[in-house]
């Protein structure tokens, strides 16, 4: 048997696989030589010596060797292949020795097995799946106490490092994988020193490889990689390399390799020091373009991890650690579907696992790299599920670009920017020559995000600072209310010009007799709670645990008029918060979503967040096109607003609620309204703010929209006919998009026809014409049956839609129907005239029942939000303290004082909610 060479010496350690042994004196003349040189002449100069004066290292391709006296005995053991590539490593690594072994995971398995049982490793809250895995499993199975923490924070490790905690390791990755976050590796490694001496510091440096980052110069005992990565360069291998300074620690890990066998192979070895010679010239070019494609999607909007970037959180650090930002980027898109798009359209990115290779591979960590930690943990620590990996190769960037702007176009993530004259050809081409971030920019002028959104990096880096000055708010200082605050909203029917609202055509839309009511009551717990029992949501949060950190900066004096875009940063925190309770369904997952973005948004800050629980319930069914999620926002939006004294409480006896009031509620449900759908019209909410029926046009590409009342009319009958098949709006809206980008010859004449639908059927509306009511009755059902047939010809319609309307057109009836809202299944509306006498109507309805449907009949119009009228207009805001000396209870603690408003409306079965609502009475609406 072999022993294991002797540490200290690295050149000679394990390189003997010359035969017969070349003089001592000529490899110290190599490494005095060595000593000089730049990485990459390291990288190229490989110490081969062998009998013949092969130039590169031969595979020594045998389990065992001869005789009794020699350096090797089993290649288990030893052999002279590994040896010649450990030696080499050694070298680029700054080690005592290095060490080869089949995986990157095996290197983990080897150092984790320095951890006894009853000892704590500490690693990080953002790391590769696989390590995950394998803590888990050390921590399950080993004894091992595993911690995971915050390694971007030297703070939020200190509490880990008492003596009583017996840390044995700290494990950072630096960048982390996915979200290239960045740890102080000198000063976590300086802090775990001083405080547990016998603690190893190990750094998985795979995302770095020794070109880029050296953690044995920074303090770290142990360093490993996947030689899978950017050391071998060509995915044609597996491979991990494990360097390490201290003796001891290099005697236990050869110790190790050699009892288990996880030495690689000759051959393995041999592929890996020949890729290694190209390492520092392959990760020059990879980097360089990474830059570009970071630069590319930053100056898009999205929100970007990558340390190359100026606006990087921790780039300070991470560029006194490194010496280059690596060429693994991440990047938020907002929506898992989009990102899987994304995904799936890229041709020359191969959508694969791994990275650090010549080609280069586009992956969604959560579902690919990541899928090993569970959704719950991954949520819990605000990995998002739209995340999208790219991990940048050796092509010629131009072509990565072409493919990934393809992608990013047809997902829909990005659509042409029409106002941009792009540059000529040779000038785009003399550009990319001389100055490529240049190129990279202007290229990127040629697009934008649907929603225009800022920088989200910046916010996110705004908010983190701001967060530095933060102070938690205590138990007696949290905000609550004084009392109760009940809203109601309607739902609505779209008449005309859905889908075609997205791109600026005008669509009319009406409120209908069905809502959702709401009751925000106090609490004095700290805690937030949100209440909508329909959809299984019966949720709480610790207010301040909620990411207050990452609130976009506001003026104070504004805050009551809600922001235009969505902040990604803060929503992908929000989701990360609402994603933990995995029992609750995707619509449950949105409401608190919306509810908690809004709640913190309007709050600004921990300190004005008010302790409150939000309890809806609404008679409007889900999914089906009548507006159930803006009725539930327009109420979030109210309640909210006037918790905080942003709108005014209306009295009794109030005719209606003010103009100024009514827009300012308008635009915070507009936002909740883009949580929940993306890029929603504003038409729901507009109805469900004002009620009646309006003509809405959206502002598009430049041109100005509008909202216009249309009080000609007085009360049009409509039968709404729920085909109870759910539907996904966004997915249905997206691939209208879709449609429209490849198809606009086709599309956008449909888009035409509709725009002159929504305008006759408006001047019928508005009284503008002195048309009888029967020939007006009469035009709408023309129009009704006309914008029908292009929302089929959009591919929005279902087979059940098309039975009812089949059904209602069909003798005796002559009714004409269209889809309403996104189609897919959802409700069907159809149009009742004056003159259908009832037992028709009660013939259709059972005919519709008996197909399964559920009709409901209402008409067009009606009121919009409500607010239950408080006897007092004194400020809504009061601290728990004030709470307790003006002795009004929660009325859940039932203490009597206070009716019990919210159990009233838990307690209401969907039948009666319009009942409780009028036994209530007070309501001033819009
Ligand atoms: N199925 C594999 C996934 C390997 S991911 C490889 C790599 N470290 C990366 O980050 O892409 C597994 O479960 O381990």
């Amino acid at each position: 048997m072999t022993t294991p060479s002797t540490p200290g010496d690295s050149s000679l350690a394990t390189s003997v696989y010359s035969l017969p042994a070349k003089s001592p004196t000529e490899a110290e003349q190599y490494k005095a030589r060595a000593a000089n040189w730049r990485f990459s002449t390291l990288c190229a100069s490989v110490d081969t010596k062998d009998q013949y004066g092969a130039s590169s290292t031969p595979i020594y391709q045998t389990a065992t060797f001869k005789g009794v006296d020699g350096q090797y005995d089993y290649t288990r053991s030893g052999n002279p292949t590994r040896g010649g590539l450990e030696n080499h490593l050694a070298r680029l690594y700054g080690a005592t020795q290095a060490f080869a072994l089949s995986t990157g995971m095996t290197c983990l398995d080897t150092i984790l097995r320095l951890v006894k049982p009853g000892e704590t490793v500490l690693a990080g809250d953002d790391l590769y799946g696989g390590t995950n895995r394998l803590l888990t499993y050390l921590g399950t199975h080993g004894g091992v106490n595993v911690i995971h923490a915050d390694t971007t924070r030297i703070e939020a490790l200190r509490p880990y490092l008492q003596p009583g905690n017996k840390v044995k390791m700290v494990l950072l990755e630096s960048p982390t994988n996915p979200l290239l976050k960045i740890a102080d590796l000198q000063g976590i490694s300086d802090e775990v020193k001083a405080a547990s001496p016998n603690a190893l510091i190990v750094v998985d440096n795979t995302m770095m490889s020794p070109y880029l980052q050296r953690p044995l110069e920074l303090g770290a005992d142990i360093v490993y990689d996947s030689g899978t990565k950017y050391l071998s360069g060509h995915h044609d291998l597996m491979a991990g390399i494990i360097a390490a300074k201290r003796t001891d620690v290099c005697k236990d890990i050869a110790f190790l390799i050699n009892s288990v066998g996880s030495g690689l192979a000759p051959f393995d070895s041999f592929l890996l020091l020949r890729g290694v010679k190209t390492m520092s010239l392959r990760m020059d070019r990879q980097m360089a373009t990474a830059q570009l494609v970071a630069n590319y999607l930053d100056s898009l909007g999205f929100l970007v991890h990558y340390p190359g970037l100026k606006s990087h959180p921790k780039r300070d650090i991470h560029w006194k650690q490194a010496t280059g930002a690596g060429a693994v980027l991440s990047f938020v898109t907002g929506d898992k579907a989009l990102s899987e798009r994304i995904v799936g359209g890229a041709r020359l990115w191969g959508i694969s696992v791994s990275f650090g290779a010549v080609n280069s591979l586009i992956s969604m960590p959560c579902l690919m790299s990541h899928a090993s930690i569970s959704a719950a943990v991954r949520a819990e620590r605000g990995l998002p599920e739209n995340l999208i990996r790219l991990c940048v190769g050796i092509e010629d960037p131009r072509d990565l670009m072409d493919d990934l702007e393809h992608s990013l176009l047809s997902a829909g993530a990005i659509t042409p920017n029409l106002s941009y004259s792009p540059l000529s050809h040779a000038r785009s081409a003399e550009l990319y020559a001389t100055d490529p971030e240049a190129w990279i920019l202007e290229r990127a002028k040629g697009f934008k995000r649907p929603s225009d959104h800022a920088s989200a990096i910046d916010k996110l880096v705004t908010g983190v600072k701001k967060g530095l000055g933060f102070t938690s708010a205590t138990e007696s200082e949290r905000k609550t209310i004084e009392q109760d605050i009940v809203v109601s909203a309607p739902g609505k029917v779209i008449l005309f010009g859905e889908h075609a609202v997205v791109h600026g055509v005008t669509a009319v839309a009406s409120s209908v007799n069905l809502r959702c009511f709401a009751v925000q009551s106090p609490r004095s717990d700290g805690k937030v709670g949100l209440e909508v029992p329909d959809i299984g949501v019966e949720l709480e949060w610790d207010i301040s645990k909620l990411p207050w950190n990452l609130l976009p900066v506001h003026s104070n004096a504004h805050r009551h008029v809600a922001d235009k875009d969505l902040d990604p940063a803060l929503l992908q925190a929000v989701e990360g918060v609402v994603n933990a309770h995995v029992e609750v369904g995707k619509t449950g997952i949105g409401a608190c979503v919306a509810f908690l973005y809004l709640y913190m948004v309007m709050a600004g800050g921990e300190a004005d967040a008010p302790a409150v629980t939000f309890t809806a319930k609404s008679n409007l069914p889900i999914s089906a096109g009548l507006g159930s999620s803006a009725a539930y926002s327009t109420c979030v939006a109210s309640a909210l607003l006037l918790a905080h004294s942003h709108i005014t409480q209306p009295e009794h006896g109030q005719p209606r609620l003010s103009e100024s009031d009514t827009n300012i509620v308008d635009g915070w449900a507009f936002l909740a309204e883009k949580v929940l759908h993306g890029n929603p019209s504003g038409i729901d909410n507009a109805v469900s703010v004002r009620g009646g029926a309006v003509a809405f046009t959206r502002s598009v590409g430049g041109r100005q929209g509008g909202l216009n009342g249309l009080h000609g009319f007085s009360s049009i009958r409509l039968l709404l006919t729920n085909t109870l098949v759910p539907r996904d709006t966004k997915s249905l809206v997206a691939g209208v998009s879709a449609k429209r980008l490849a198809e606009p010859h086709v599309v956008d004449p449909i888009l035409d026809a509709i725009q002159s639908i929504s305008d006759e059927a408006s001047t019928l509306l508005s009284g503008q014409t002195r048309v009888e009511r029967k020939e007006l009755v009469g035009r709408l059902e023309a129009l009704i049956t006309e914008n029908h047939g292009h929302l089929v010809n959009l591919g929005v319609s279902h087979p059940s839609l098309e039975m009812i309307v089949a059904a209602t057109a069909a003798e005796p009836f002559g009714l004409a129907t269209k889809l309403t809202g996104a189609g897919g299944g959802g409700c069907a509306v159809t149009l009742i005239p004056d003159d259908f006498p009832q037992s028709s109507l009660d013939s259709l309805i059972t005919t519709l029942q008996a197909q399964g449907f559920q009709p409901h009949l209402t008409s067009v119009g009606g009121p919009g939000l409500g607010i239950h009228a408080q006897p007092s207009s004194s400020s809504r805001s009061s601290t728990r303290a004030a709470q307790k000396e003006d002795a009004i209870p929660n009325s859940e603690e039932g203490e009597g004082m206070v009716v019990p408003k919210r159990a009233g409306l838990r307690e209401a079965g969907t039948e009666d909610l319009q009942a409780w609502s009028d036994r209530l009475g007070g309501w001033v609406h819009t």
